[in-house]
């Protein structure tokens, strides 16, 4: 329950809507007691004026008492009505005032997680996988709901209906009162068990559901080698078997519903049948009246809904306080990434790495051992080294994704970590190794990094990097879908689309992360002249494995296990002999035997 806590910020934020709508369930439940009593009075008339009526058999009195009594029972059912009526009607108003506030308040935390997990640095979403981080904001929010709406309404409503009825029940006779309200505790210990039982079979169906929609989800992206390998009788078979699972906990579920709702009819039966047989007595010895019984009766029937509500509230109570567990976990995390600086940061692009250490924290590799180089305002570097040398996590933290464990990274003379983040940024154009590209048009997918863009920076952008003839090749051109919804481009299309979203930026900084893997060599040619012409004074860095993309680059890294163990122009390197002229040998006889 300690959990749950965290939510009483949003109760007090909205708290002139609890307000009020606590009042509306105690004058609805006012209005739900009242026709007890008036059906009491209209069933005392009926047995009074039944004997008078008979007493006059005979006279021409007989027809005004028939007048008499049949408006009166006219009055009293219209005033039922009425009373029924009221009771509806602020029976609205407590539903518009609890659940709508439990609908802002779900609103409030699904934007507080979302807003907090884009806070959180890379290293997060690497220990935890989507599925969870989406769970944590959809279904364990949506559980929380059900505490701060339903449970919270029903919860009051039980509470102010069961003061309101036993009051008026031990005001009329007690014994009749006590006789009547026996069967319900054995009812609440009866429906808490079986609610508990429900609710661990509904866990299980829903843990072996996800499961199943997991495992479609996973064969359906991966359909192609599905059918390249003829697994797709395979397939059928293991999700037959998942689903045989799904079927026998929802079978075992329905059983239990199917006792649950009989049970709770014998309980509420036996709870009228001792009011009829006790209140009987009572009515032959004269301590009450046959109306009172009629009373009684609607009464215990009135209870019965909340009480039966009490189990199904308990079990809403202690899932949303597991999912705010749940949630907490999440939004107690501080980001490992934090920047104080809120002032503007102009970047000239000069880059320094000094005696520069790092250790992915949830693997324990080294990536990079004691790394120091320099990169001049304006210049094109290139790194080279063989794969898991550590390239990609230089990148990373020249974009600060991860802070280095020793040394420092300098930005024209000043420690990363004192520039504002996102400024700094925002400086950079990054062309990451796996393209992501969202499912929207090609036009929003370049266009990504900036607030507001023309058609024509977005054309020149796709002209820059190579991809413009390509995409008005397409139907739509430059409104193409993409992703699930729409067409799927070539690994070199996408590589291409992902650069013009960085080349559109402008950037002071470029990092192209081995991005020109699946582009042809003239292709990359044509990006490599336009990106000397956009570039000029800006500095570049390009990771590549292929050297003649970085051949005419003012600076080369040669990075080994982490290590730089070469750096230079390419003449200079190649003079050294070392494992740069190495790969320039290999890559030059590979290319040969290729035309051969
Ligand atoms: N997010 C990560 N968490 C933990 N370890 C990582 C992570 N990313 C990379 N590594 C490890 O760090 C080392 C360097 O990886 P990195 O991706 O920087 O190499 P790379 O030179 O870019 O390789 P490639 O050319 O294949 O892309 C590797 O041993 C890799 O397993």
């Amino acid at each position: 329950m300690k959990h749950l806590r965290y939510l009483n910020k949003y109760f007090y934020k909205y708290k002139w809507r609890i307000i009020p709508g606590i009042f509306f369930v105690i004058i609805s439940n006012i209005f739900g007691v009242i026709p007890a009593q008036v059906i009491g009075h209209a069933f005392n008339l009926i047995t009074e004026n039944i004997q008078l009526y008979s007493l006059f058999s005979g006279f021409e009195r007989k027809e005004i008492i028939y007048d008499i009594f049949s408006y009166s029972l006219l009055y009293f059912g219209t005033l039922v009505l009425i009373l029924y009526l009221l009771r509806g009607l602020f029976l609205f108003f407590m539903r518009q005032t609890i659940i709508l506030m439990s609908r802002h308040i779900e609103f409030d935390i699904k934007n507080e997680i979302y807003a907090h997990y884009q806070k959180l640095s890379l290293g997060f979403y690497r220990r935890n996988n989507t599925g969870d981080l989406m769970n944590r904001a959809t279904e364990d929010v949506n559980r929380v709901r059900m505490y701060v709406g339903p449970a919270i309404m029903y919860a009051i409503n039980t509470g102010v209906l069961f003061l309101l009825v036993i009051y008026a029940m031990f005001s009329v006779n007690t014994k009749l009162a006590i006789f009547c309200l026996l069967p319900l505790p054995a009812l609440v210990v009866i429906i808490y068990f079986v609610n508990t039982k429900i609710n661990k079979k509904s866990e299980l169906i829903q843990e072996q559901l996800s499961k199943l929609s997991s495992f479609v989800q996973e064969r359906f992206s991966g359909i192609r080698v599905i059918k390249s390998y003829v697994r797709e009788g395979h397939t059928e078979k293991v999700f037959a078997a998942e689903s045989q699972g799904y079927k026998n906990n929802a079978m075992g579920l329905v059983k239990v519903q199917a006792l649950f709702y009989p049970t709770m009819v014998l309980l509420v039966g036996l709870s009228t049948i001792l009011t009829i047989y006790i209140g009987g007595k009572q009515v032959i010895n004269g301590s009450i009246t046959p109306g009172n019984i009629a009373e009684f009766i609607v009464y215990v029937n009135q209870l019965t809904f909340p009480v039966s509500m009490l189990g199904w509230v308990t079990t809403l109570i202690q899932r949303a306080s597991a999912s705010q567990k749940r949630i907490n976990e999440f939004l107690e995390l501080q980001p490992d990434i934090t920047s104080e600086a809120h002032d503007k940061t102009e970047i000239s692009g000069r880059i320094n790495f000094q005696n520069v250490s790092f250790t992915y924290p949830d693997t324990g590799i080294e990536a990079i051992k004691n790394v120091s180089f320099e990169i001049k305002e304006g210049q094109f570097v290139a790194i080279i080294g063989r794969t898991g040398s550590g390239k990609s996590t230089l990148a990373n933290l020249i974009m600060r994704m991860y802070d280095v464990d020793k040394g420092d990274i300098k930005i024209d003379g000043t420690s990363l970590k004192s520039l504002n983040l996102q400024d700094y940024r925002n400086h950079i154009g990054f062309v990451p190794q796996e393209v992501f590209l969202f499912s929207d048009t090609i036009k929003n997918n370049i266009s990504f990094g900036l607030d507001t863009t023309t058609t024509e920076q977005v054309e020149t952008a796709a002209k820059n990097a190579a991809v413009y003839h390509n995409i008005i090749g397409f139907e739509h051109q430059f409104e193409t879908m993409l992703g699930e919804r729409g067409i799927t481009l070539s690994g070199g299309q996408k590589q291409r689309v992902s650069i013009a979203r960085a080349l559109i930026k402008e950037p002071r900084i470029l990092i192209f992360d081995d991005c020109l893997s699946a582009v042809d060599t003239r292709t990359e040619e044509e990006i490599l002249n336009n990106l000397g012409r956009l570039m000029n004074g800006k500095t570049s860095i390009l990771i590549a494995h292929r050297i003649s993309t970085i051949k005419n680059a003012d600076k080369i890294l040669v990075l080994d296990n982490g290590e730089i163990t070469e750096q230079g122009t390419h003449e200079e390197l190649l003079l050294l002999s070392g494992a740069y002229a190495e790969m320039y040998q290999n890559q030059l006889l590979e290319e040969e035997s290729k035309s051969i």
